[in-house]
């Protein structure tokens, strides 16, 4: 398997730390407000890469954290009149609702900062002790002249860092790039008790902490998004290896951006979209489609036409998927055709996902199998055995993309499922008492709410539209 490391800036072979295990950690969101879908993105495609390692029988030590202190989470505490704590409290509870829409499981830990001080004022004491980090009146900072392979993740070198930057003047700092492990608190800013008197971390010392903490030195991914390479990682590097003395993560990925009109979606520019907003109008499983649509190291730009198309895609599976529900198949084994080409489908899909998780690509062989399968179907020939083989491909992408196909889904919370098959029952009866008119009516108002009744030989049908 080949995984484009950010470290080396090639695509490497993966190898496990520990043969069949694979320990991962995601830089997780700040909980100060509900994901926005370029938020999304990771979260999406690095459940989409632990879910292929277990679909290919690696144990997965997945960790994914909350930064559930820092500048804007207080500045919103503030705001709301509530503390910190309960504003990430509620946040991650947020979280989970639009993480679970999507399909997203739950990692293996999901640590909060707030739950972690004891290990970060370790690691600070550490560097301190071995002349790594400074403390300056209750302040304490990373020294990044101590360590000589600063700026090896981010390509970037400490005297262009320097010339270039435009960082703040700070007394405090030896050297203006240094940056803070540990923040003296001000006044009414929540604090913990440290050696350097009462504070709150640093954000980039705590990723190292509870990386360290969880899955141990040298583990094998660190994911995020590309805006993080520089500076979070590239310190978190500093820390961790000065730390440790060891190799800190060994392959890093980090997925493009969403983009609206080519520029990079974020709260500060306020162009965002809500994964919630977005949930009102298109279920979950067709906005990971669209995240999964494209290779992670791509830009994805959004609008609704491209949900659109991803949601005609989708809808292209589903009904293929009910096809096959109901074909009535000749008795028999399988075919070996029928055999030979999905064995060369999933081969296919497996070498896209090698080859640095080619998501797009992968999806192109599903969409082979649903053209494939439709013929098969309609040429009348497909047997019990050719189906089950059908069915047990789809079942591979449904493990892996995290998509259930054929599922009518309710969009926003609410499910109408049984609403819908009332009204169906109802139209039945109708007809059945010869009230077409009335009949009519419950079809076409339906329609107008976007609920598409088919009448087929085998019952009514329905969907959304
Ligand atoms: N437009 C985007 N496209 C892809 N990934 C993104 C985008 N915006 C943020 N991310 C990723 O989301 C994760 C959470 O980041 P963070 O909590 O810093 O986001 P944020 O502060 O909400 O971002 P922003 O202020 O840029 O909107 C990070 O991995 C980050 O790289
Ligand atoms: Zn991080």
């Amino acid at each position: 398997m080949k995984i484009y490391n950010t470290l080396t800036k090639t695509k490497e072979e993966f190898i496990p730390r520990e043969p069949g295990k694979v320990y991962m950690y995601v830089c997780g969101p700040t909980t100060y407000n509900y994901i926005h879908l370029g938020n999304a993105r990771p979260i999406v495609f690095f459940d989409t890469v632990r879910r292929y390692f277990e679909y290919k029988g690696f144990e997965v030590i997945y960790v994914q954290n909350f930064t559930d202190i820092d500048d804007k989470i207080i500045k919103r505490a503030l705001e709301e009149g509530i503390s910190p704590v309960e504003l990430g409290q509620k946040y991650i509870i947020e979280y989970f609702k639009d993480a679970d829409r999507l399909g997203v499981k739950r990692a293996t830990v999901h640590p909060k900062v707030t739950e972690h001080i004891p290990e970060i004022i370790e690691m600070v004491k550490g560097l301190i002790e071995k002349g790594y980090a400074y403390e300056v009146e209750g302040d304490v900072y990373f020294a990044v002249d101590s360590f000589p392979d600063y700026g090896k993740l981010s390509g970037r070198d400490l005297d262009e860092l320097k010339a270039g930057a435009r960082v703040e003047v700070d007394e405090k700092k030896k050297n203006p790039l240094d940056f803070a492990l540990w923040k003296k608190a001000k006044p009414g800013e929540p604090f913990w008790e440290s050696p350097w008197g009462p504070g709150r971390p640093g954000w980039h010392i705590e990723c190292s902490a509870m990386s360290l903490k969880y899955l141990g030195e040298n583990f094998d991914i660190h994911g995020g998004g590309a805006d993080l390479v520089f500076p979070h990682h590239e310190n978190e590097v500093a820390q961790s290896e000065a730390f440790t003395g060891k190799p800190f993560a060994r392959y890093w990925m980090h997925n493009g951006f969403i983009t609206v009109n080519q520029e990079k979606m974020s709260k500060s520019l306020g162009n965002f979209f809500l994964v919630r907003e977005i949930l009102e109008k298109f279920p979950g499983r067709v906005i990971r489609f669209f995240l999964l649509s494209t290779h992670y190291r791509s830009p994805l730009d959004f609008d609704d036409k491209k949900l659109n198309e991803a949601k005609a895609a989708l809808e292209r599976v589903d009904n293929f998927v009910q096809n096959l529900k109901e074909v009535n198949p000749l008795p028999g084994e399988a075919r070996k055709e029928i055999q030979e080409k999905i064995t060369n489908l999933l081969r296919d899909f497996n070498e896209a996902m090698e080859d640095d998780f080619n998501t797009a690509q992968a999806m192109a062989s599903l969409f082979e199998l649903v053209r494939f399968g439709n013929t098969q179907i309609a040429s009348g020939n497909l047997t019990a055995g050719d189906k089950k083989l059908f069915e047990e491909a789809l079942n591979v992408y449904t493990r892996v993309f995290g998509i259930e196909f054929g599922v009518l889904e309710e969009i926003a919370g609410e499910d109408i499922t049984p609403l819908v098959e009332l009204l169906i029952e109802v139209r039945a009866r109708l007809k059945k008492e010869k009230k077409y008119d009335l009949a009519d009516f419950i079809r076409d108002e339906l329609k107008k709410q976007g609920i598409l009744l088919e009448d087929t030989p085998k019952g009514v049908r329905w969907k959304r539209v």
